[in-house]
C-alpha cells in the first residue's frame, strides 16, 4: 500500500533524528498487543457475565473458542476489574510513547535542520527567499511531528485491530473472515479519496511556504509600509497569498475528517452484514454471540482509527518529506573545508580570479593583486562594478570560478575555515544588532571573551564613553527594531564586535555611507587607530572614507583597473579623478 511504503520511507528519513526510537517502537508494539488481548478478554468476559446474569446463574462459562473456562461471578467480576485497570494503565503508556517520540523528533529535526543550514554553503542560503527556513523550522517541523504521532498511533491501533482479529478467529471463524473481508473492502473503497487528500496536503505544504515567505516580507517592510501606507495593491497581494492557502487547507481538513467519518458510516453497514453472516453460520452460545458482537464493534472502531491515522499521514507526510528534502539539500551543499592550519596572516592575494553568480554572467574577471599584513586598502568603483562580490570572495562566502584567493601564498580552499574565521572580521553595510545587551552584541556568541576584552573593543571602536554615559551602560538593551542606539552608534558597536577577538583582517563594506559627518568622523577615527595593526579592506563610494587608506583598488566592470596610492590614482585613474572632482564640488552635510 502506498501510504505504508511512504510512511516507511519517511520513517527511515526521520528516525535517525530522535534518540531511542527503535526500542520505543518495539515497546509500543508489545504494549499494543498486550492491551488488545486484555481488551478482547474483557469483552468476552463482559458478554459471558451478561449472559449469566440474564439466565440468573451464579457460575459463568467463558467461551474462548477451543477453551472453556468456568468460574463464579465474584471471581469474574474481580478479573474484569483487573483487566480494565491493566488496560487503562497500558492505554496511558500508549498515549505517552507517541507524545515522547514526537517531542524527541521535534527537537531532533530542529537541531539537524539548524546544523545542516548553518553548515551549508552561502550561495545555497543566499538564493533562498526570506521566510523559507523559518517556515521549515516552524510549521513544517510541527506537521512532521504530528505525522510521527499519526504513524505511532497507526502502528498501535493496527496491532490492536490485529489482536481483535485473532480473538475473533478464536471465538468464531466466520466472523473473523467477514471482518477481514469488510475491512479490506473499506480500505479499497476509500483509497481514491485518500489519494486526493495527499495531493491537497502537498499543495498545502507548498502554499504554506509561499505564505511564510510573503509574511516575512511584511515584517521586513513594516517600516516602509508604515510610511508609504499599505496600498490596495499591497493588500491585495497578501490577501491573495492568504487565499491561496485557504483552498488547499479547506480541502485537506475536509478530507482528513471526511475519510474516517465515511469509514464509520460504511462500517456500520458492514457490521450489519457481519451479523447476518453470523446469524447464518452461528456463533455458538448466547455469550459467545455477545462477545463476537462486542469484538466486531470494537474492531470497527480500531479500523476507523487506522483510517484516521492513514488520513493524518496522507495529510502530514508531505511536510515530513519536505523537511527530509531540506535536510538532504543543505547536507549535500555543505561548505567545503580545507585542512591546513593558519597560525597568522602575513598577506593575501588574488590570482587571476574570475567569478559569476550564474553561469555565463561574469561579475569579476581576471582579478590579480597582492596585499600585505598591516596595509589599509580601499575598494572603490561605480555601482554594480563588483566591489561587494569581491568582498564575498575575500570572506570566503563564495569561491572563485577560476583562479584562487591565496592566504600566505596557499589556496584559501585548503585552509581550515574555523581558523580563517577567527582571524577575519567583517562589518556589513547594514549591520544587524541582536535583541540583547550592548555587551551581548559585542560578545556575539563568543562567551570566552572577557568583559575587559569587550570594553577594550568598544574603546577601539570609539563607543566606550558613550556606552558608559547611558544609565545601564553595557547592560543597556538594544534590539533590531526598538533600537536604543543611533545609526552611527550601531555601526561602531558592530565595529567593536568585529574587533573584539583581535582579527588579522578587517573588512568593512561602506561603513560610513549612512552616517552624518560627526558619526563618520568617529568611525574614521576608530579605523585610523587600527592602521598598521590589521589588514584593512574598506569598500566605499565616498573618497573621504578611503582617505586613510595606503592603497586603493579601483574596480570597473568587474576588472581591477588599478591598485595604487590615492595620490597616484589622482594622476593615473580617470574614475578616481572624476569621483574626487565630484566629491570636492559637493558641500559637506
Ligand atoms: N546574489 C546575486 N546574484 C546574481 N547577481 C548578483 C548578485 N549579487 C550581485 N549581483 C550582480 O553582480 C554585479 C556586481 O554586484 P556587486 O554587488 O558586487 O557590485 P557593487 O560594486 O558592490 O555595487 P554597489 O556599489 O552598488 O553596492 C551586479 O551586476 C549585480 O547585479
Amino acid at each position: 500500500m502506498v501510504v505504508v511504503r511512504d510512511a516507511r520511507r519517511a520513517w527511515g528519513r526521520v528516525s535517525p533524528f530522535f534518540a531511542g526510537s527503535r526500542w520505543q517502537i518495539a515497546l509500543l508494539a508489545c504494549v499494543s498487543v498486550v492491551a488488545g488481548f486484555a481488551e478482547a478478554a474483557l469483552l468476552a468476559l463482559v458478554a459471558a457475565i451478561a449472559g449469566a446474569l440474564s439466565q440468573g446463574s451464579d457460575s459463568v462459562a467463558v467461551d474462548l473458542g477451543p477453551v472453556d473456562v468456568s468460574a463464579g461471578l465474584g471471581v469474574l467480576f474481580g478479573l474484569g476489574f483487573t483487566l480494565a485497570i491493566v488496560r487503562g494503565v497500558l492505554q496511558l503508556v500508549l498515549a505517552y510513547l507517541p507524545a515522547k517520540m514526537s517531542a524527541n523528533a521535534m527537537a531532533g529535526l530542529r537541531r539537524r535542520l539548524f546544523d545542516v543550514y548553518t553548515a551549508a554553503s552561502w550561495p545555497v542560503k543566499a538564493v533562498e527567499r526570506d521566510g523559507h527556513f523559518q517556515s521549515l523550522m516552524n510549521a513544517h517541523v510541527t506537521s512532521a511531528c504530528q505525522a510521527i504521532v499519526a504513524l505511532a498511533t497507526g502502528i498501535s491501533v493496527s496491532l490492536m485491530f490485529a489482536t481483535m482479529l485473532v480473538s475473533a478467529f478464536v471465538l468464531s471463524v466466520p466472523t473473523a473472515v467477514v471482518l477481514v473481508v469488510t475491512s479490506g473492502l473499506l480500505f479499497l473503497m476509500l483509497r481514491p479519496l485518500a489519494k486526493r487528500l495527499r495531493r491537497s496536503a502537498k499543495a498545502l505544504s507548498e502554499e504554506n511556504i509561499e505564505y511564510s515567505k510573503g509574511m516575512q516580507e511584511v515584517v521586513l517592510l513594516a517600516e516602509e509600509t508604515q510610511v508609504f501606507g499599505a496600498t490596495d495593491w499591497y493588500r491585495e497581494r497578501f490577501y491573495r497569498l492568504i487565499d491561496e492557502v485557504r483552498l488547499p487547507l479547506l480541502r485537506t481538513r475536509f478530507m482528513a475528517k471526511a475519510v474516517p467519518a465515511l469509514y464509520q458510516s460504511v462500517a456500520l453497514v458492514m457490521l450489519m452484514v457481519a451479523l447476518v453472516v453470523v446469524s447464518f453460520a452461528g456463533a455458538g452460545r448466547i455469550a459467545a454471540l455477545g462477545a463476537v458482537v462486542l469484538i466486531l464493534v470494537r474492531s470497527l472502531t480500531y479500523g476507523q482509527q487506522i483510517q484516521g491515522s492513514i488520513s493524518a499521514m496522507d495529510e502530514l507526510l508531505p511536510f515530513l518529506h519536505r523537511v527530509g528534502d531540506a535536510i538532504t539539500h543543505y547536507g549535500a551543499n555543505a561548505q567545503q573545508d580545507g585542512s591546513q592550519p593558519l597560525p597568522a596572516i602575513a598577506g593575501l592575494a588574488m590570482k587571476d580570479v574570475s567569478f559569476g553568480y550564474v553561469p555565463g554572467a561574469t561579475v569579476l574577471e581576471a582579478v590579480t593583486f597582492e596585499v600585505a599584513m598591516g596595509e589599509a586598502i580601499g575598494i572603490v568603483g561605480p555601482s554594480g562594478a563588483g566591489k561587494s562580490s569581491l568582498v564575498q570572495l575575500l570572506l570566503r562566502l563564495r569561491d572563485p570560478e577560476q583562479g584562487a584567493l591565496l592566504i600566505n601564498g596557499v589556496d584559501a580552499r585548503e585552509v581550515r575555515r574555523s581558523e580563517w574565521r577567527r582571524r577575519v572580521a567583517y562589518v556589513p553595510q547594514t549591520p544587524q544588532l541582536l535583541w540583547g545587551t550592548v555587551a551581548d552584541n559585542i560578545r556575539f556568541y563568543r562567551p570566552h571573551l572577557s568583559d575587559r576584552q569587550v570594553q577594550d573593543a568598544a574603546r577601539r571602536a570609539h563607543i566606550h564613553d558613550e556606552i558608559m554615559s547611558w544609565p545601564a551602560g553595557y547592560d543597556t538593551v538594544v534590539g533590531q527594531r526598538a533600537s536604543a542606539v543611533s545609526g552611527g552608534q550601531r555601526q561602531r558597536l558592530c565595529l567593536a564586535r568585529a574587533l573584539a577577538e583581535g582579527p588579522d583582517v578587517l573588512i568593512l563594506d561602506e561603513p560610513t555611507s549612512a552616517l552624518d559627518v560627526r558619526s563618520e568622523a568617529a568611525v574614521q577615527k576608530s579605523l585610523e587607530s587600527l592602521k598598521g595593526e590589521v589588514l584593512l579592506f574598506l569598500v566605499a563610494h565616498r573618497l573621504t572614507t578611503v582617505s586613510i587608506c595606503d592603497r586603493v583598488m579601483v574596480i570597473v566592470d568587474g576588472r581591477l583597473q588599478a591598485l595604487d596610492r590615492p595620490a597616484q590614482l589622482l594622476i593615473d585613474n580617470d574614475f578616481y579623478r572624476e569621483v574626487n572632482e565630484i566629491t570636492r564640488r559637493q558641500p559637506r552635510s
